[in-house]
């Protein structure tokens, strides 16, 4: 705050000096002062703004009085920099304080836990998911027995990390006292331009309750069954590019953005009823909301990107596109329904559903639809783009891949398609077009989905404890400081406990059959790919249907291959190796690109079954 007080008033200053200086002056000091302003905009304080503020008052001591500019520096360093420092100094030992009996990797005063953190980091390769790191780590360290451990990294992160290793003390966080846990504002930050302020997925209290109340409806077991057909015919359309691909040399370059077409294809009938046809065409809504998303690669609160200004243009540019597009859509729907409400249960789209149900409780039907309401929905629109296009890709993607590597799962899956959806595989489709229930007819593959979600999950819950003396219980019994801390419910850690999940790192899907697993029952909270808890995900029964019928349209029609080494011989490339990714997907290891996707959307061969 005294940093920001200082730097207006020199801002000011600045300016009313303006006019007596030569013109080359003034030029420079309005580029300082725009600079200044974008910093400010884009929320970096501290002493990311103490720099250059210093910078500009040596700057303006020397041109506008021809002096050395050290009086104003030292005054600066006096008036900004000592305070920060002692600021700094104070939390510094505060964390190292708190943290060094926590349990965790070995604790350094000078560096917290950074120095281990780097070195176990160095044995990946740099684009790793950060959750394939904290499992290693736990394992590495012997940490599951805590059922959590805290990462010190101050001042990279201003608060600790608490990364939760069981799903009894995920349970403690996001069953039973959800509120006392609120999402971290980080996941507003970095997704924000993303998906708008007023995303679901970012909101609290009564206005989460009312929009979760109020989308629910469309994601209900009946409407999605009614969406099977329109499934169904997306799917079709995967098929003939599978089939056209096939028919050439086979080679596909990225399987990730195939699928990723299919589900944005999907999503956008079952939320709005319009066809994106992003499989067919390029459509400006779907690639600025992609586009957007994929900007989004962080979740600590320092990163060095947030001052990259291009970025946060291209962000600004495809939100604007996105907006203008989507309000155009969800006016033309409000007016229809307006007219004609009944069409929301005949369309079944679920934004259709959801505002039917808003005019209802008689929300501006008189008056016409708001700016705030049309906002409201615009912004959840993006939200659920987001949330349901790329994590459902990245799931069809690794079961084509994990089928493609287990045979006698694929044989399990293709008999039981045989079985339920008749022995011609071109007949599949309107098998199910014409008994949508047939969908949710194959357990076995539901079992393929679930395991290929519990190896692969694509997406955590980030919380964070702001009530003070906020605890947590380990499995060690000890009762951990939870207050300020940003907690990780780390699914991908607790679903690779092999005192939960034996074999954790084998594709098994008979496990999730009771009458057919090797292994005991499944802990009541150890499944958490949707995490669970008020807060779960609203898509994950559309995300399970879709995925089954992507499998269940093509396993029987084509055979797939891992193909890293085709793409890198296009690329003319030689990967570097590293044996610890050996357990973790090898050369398809989680990347972080918006959800923990495969490395490169993982390249396979596909050809046509004989
Ligand atoms: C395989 C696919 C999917 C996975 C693994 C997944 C995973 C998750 C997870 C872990 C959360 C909790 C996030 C948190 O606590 O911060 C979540 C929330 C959410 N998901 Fe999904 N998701 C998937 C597909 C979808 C789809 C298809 C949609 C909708 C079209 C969707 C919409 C949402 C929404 C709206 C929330 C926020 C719920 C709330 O805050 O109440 N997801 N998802």
């Amino acid at each position: 705050m005294q940093n920001s007080t200082w730097v207006a008033s020199s801002v000011v200053e600045n300016l009313i000096e303006l006019q007596h200086l030569p013109r080359h002056v003034t030029a420079a000091r309005v580029i300082i002062v725009v600079a200044f302003l974008g910093l400010v905009r884009l929320k970096v304080t501290n002493l990311s703004l103490a720099i250059p503020a210093v910078l500009l008052a040596a700057y303006h001591e020397r041109a506008l009085y021809q002096k050395d500019g050290i009086s104003t520096v030292k005054y600066s360093v006096l008036g900004v920099l000592v305070p920060w420092l002692l600021t700094f100094g104070y939390r510094f030992v505060a964390m190292r304080r708190r943290c060094r009996q926590l349990p965790s990797v070995p604790h350094s005063f000078v560096l917290g836990h950074v120095p281990t953190m780097a070195k176990e980091t160095m044995k990946f390769p740099g684009d790793v998911h950060d959750h394939v790191i904290m499992t290693h780590i736990a394992d590495t360290y012997d940490l599951r027995k805590h059922g959590l451990f805290f990462i010190d990294s101050y001042p990279i992160m201003s608060e600790p990390l608490m990364v939760i290793l069981s799903p009894d003390v995920s349970a403690q966080v996001l069953q039973n006292q959800g509120e006392q846990f609120p999402k971290h504002p980080v996941l507003n930050e970095s997704f924000g331009r993303a998906i708008g302020p007023k995303g679901m997925v970012g909101q609290e209290g009564e206005q989460w309750k009312e929009l979760r109340t109020m989308f629910n409806p469309g994601f209900s077991q009946a409407n999605l069954l009614s969406m099977v057909p329109m499934m169904v015919e997306e799917t079709t359309i995967f098929v003939s590019r599978l089939s056209k691909l096939a028919a050439g040399d086979g080679f596909i370059e990225n399987t990730d953005s195939l699928a990723a077409a299919v589900t944005v294809d999907i999503i956008g009938q079952a939320l709005l009823g319009v066809q994106f046809n992003a499989q067919t065409t390029s459509n400006d809504l779907v690639t600025s909301v992609v586009r957007a998303s994929h900007l989004v690669k962080t979740f600590t609160n320092f990163d060095i990107r947030k001052l990259n200004a291009w970025r946060y243009l291209k962000l600004r540019y495809y939100e604007a596109i996105s907006n203008t597009k989507i309000t155009e859509i969800l006016s033309a729907r409000w007016t229809e329904l307006a007219t004609a409400p009944e069409k929301a249960s005949s369309s079944g789209a679920i934004f259709d559903i959801a505002m039917a149900k808003y005019m209802k409780r008689g929300g501006s039907l008189q008056t016409g639809v708001t700016k705030d309401f049309l906002e409201l929905m615009r912004d959840n629109v993006k939200t659920f783009i987001f949330a349901g296009h790329d994590t459902t890709s990245t799931i069809i993607t690794y079961a084509l891949w994990e089928l493609s590597r287990h045979p006698k799962s694929l044989r399990k899956a293709r008999e039981e398609h045989d079985a339920v959806l008749g022995s011609d595989p071109n007949e599949a489709g309107e098998r199910i077009t014409e008994d949508p229930r047939l969908a949710n007819a194959l357990p076995y593959t539901t079992a393929i989905v679930k395991e290929t979600l519990r190896l692969w999950t694509p997406a955590g819950s980030v919380r964070i404890s702001p009530r003070e003396g906020t605890t947590v219980v380990g499995l060690d019994g000890v009762t951990y400081p939870a207050d300020n801390c940003m907690i990780w419910s780390a699914n991908n850690c607790t679903m690779k406990d092999a005192n939960i999940f034996p074999s954790p790192y084998e594709f098994i899907p008979e496990r999730h059959i009771p009458d057919q697993t090797p292994f005991g029952p499944i802990h009541k909270n150890a499944y958490r790919p949707f995490e669970k808890g008020p807060r779960d995900c609203l898509g994950q029964e559309l995300a399970m249907l879709e995925t089954r019928i992507v499998l269940a349209l093509t396993l029987r029609k084509f055979d797939f291959k891992e193909a890293y080494d085709e793409l890198d011989r296009r690329l003319g490339r030689t990967p570097k190796e590293f044996p610890v990714l050996e357990k973790v997907g090898g050369r398809a290891y989680q990347v972080l690109f918006t959800a923990a996707k495969g490395k490169d959307g993982i390249p396979m061969w596909v050809s046509e079954r004989k």
